[in-house]
């Protein structure tokens, strides 16, 4: 899959632009703060339909500007399809081959795009939401009615919290709406566990072989899934929505006290192990990276297998933070076969001879020069 032409209008600091890009290695090269970074967003906005840096939309809109417009065109099985998002004061629009999608599920997966920034080598030691939001992302790419189940809980869950918060200050005496808020958020909760049980095998499938690969064979990488409640990942529905049950009637006075909800996916969280021993506790500052790095590289395999075709890469000011080892790895891997973005203040510290087929393009102040 390759994104072949961008044009923004009005997003970040660029007032209008049209690119073209290389189908293997595009380098997008700049001094700090020139807007490197925005294209790389606007490529992940049009895959995803929100970035990867903030979820207030508000923030993608230039400066004194009513909208702002982000146009591609991708190939995807020998097809092009034509992309658009617009972003406004009255909300989001996204079209697809120029139709305009209603929900949001309908129009992500179309483009599957794979971010690797430094912040993702603190996946493993970085915070529990860190590493749900990444399983979110993916999963939601790779089965957008996941992305539907996810927002039907997360609205539940807030209704949910607001009136455990009403309880707690006794603003509200009646549980009747209680028990049926947790009925329908356990609806969702199953569906999304075990579908992120489905996804942590295949994520460990892929992970395991790259891992074994990069540190030369000495270490074993495994990826366990942690949900807030004791489950089997070979439990079926109704076993899982019965767990569920039986606990959140366990811990309803509890999260009443508390005026919060206690269980349930928003909470869960995953390991990564090396050698048996978890990595985020005992490993160095370099397995921690190492494991970041093969579960960049798995999942670029992982959605390969899903969606019959590699998605493209986009590494944001990410290559220069890798040993030349880690960059020869992961250069290697991709060479030839997945759509590369590569943002770097200085391609010197890049050390790679794929480097020298890409395509150069010069960012200054929110202007675009190849
Ligand atoms: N909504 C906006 N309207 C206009 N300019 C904006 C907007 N949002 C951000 N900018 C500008 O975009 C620039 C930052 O661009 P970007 O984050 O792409 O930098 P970069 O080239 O990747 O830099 P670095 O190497 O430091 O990461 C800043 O000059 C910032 O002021």
């Amino acid at each position: 899959m390759n994104i072949e032409q961008l044009q923004l209008k009005n997003y970040r600091n660029y007032e209008k632009v049209d690119i073209s890009f290389n189908d293997k290695i595009n380098v997008i090269i700049g001094e700090n703060a020139q807007g490197k970074t925005n294209v790389m967003e606007a490529i992940y906005v049009l895959a995803f339909s929100k970035s990867h840096r903030t979820p207030r939309e508000k923030e993608l809109i230039k400066w004194e500007q009513e909208y702002a417009k982000i146009e591609g065109r991708i190939t995807k099985r020998n097809q092009t399809i034509p992309l658009e998002i617009i972003l406004s004061a009255k909300g989001k629009k996204a079209k697809l081959n120029h139709i305009e999608q209603r929900k949001l599920s309908d129009y992500i997966g179309a483009f599957n795009v794979v971010m690797f920034a430094p912040e993702h080598l603190s996946l493993v030691k970085g915070s529990p939401q860190t590493r749900r939001r990444f399983i979110d992302m993916e999963l939601g790419q790779i089965q957008p009615t996941y992305i539907y189940h996810l927002g039907q809980y997360q609205k539940i869950l807030k209704q949910r919290n607001h009136l455990l918060k009403q309880l707690q200050r006794r603003e509200v005496q009646d549980k009747t709406m209680l028990d049926i808020l947790t009925d329908q958020l356990i609806q969702h909760a199953v569906i999304l566990l075990e579908r992120r049980f489905i996804f942590l095998d295949l994520l460990r499938k892929w992970t395991s072989p790259v891992h074994h690969s990069i540190s030369h064979g000495t270490e074993r990488l495994e990826i366990s899934y942690i949900p807030t409640v004791e489950v089997s990942k070979s439990a079926d529905k109704e076993t899982i929505e019965n767990i569920y049950t039986n606990k959140f009637h366990e811990l309803k006075n509890k999260e009443i006290e508390r005026g919060t909800t206690l269980i349930g996916p928003h909470r869960d969280d995953i390991v990564f192990y090396v050698n048996d021993k978890d990595v985020q506790t005992y490993g160095s500052q370099g397995q921690q990276r190492t494991a970041a790095l093969s579960v960049k590289l798995a999942e670029i395999e992982l959605i390969c297998n899903e969606v019959g075709e590699y998605p493209v890469l986009l590494l944001d000011d990410v290559l220069s933070e890798l040993d030349d080892q880690r960059q020869s790895h992961l250069l290697n891997t991709i060479k030839g076969k997945v759509q590369t973005f590569v943002s770097t203040t200085n391609v010197n510290g890049i050390n790679h001879e794929t480097l020298q087929e890409a395509q150069l393009y010069r960012v200054e102040n929110g202007m675009i020069e190849t």
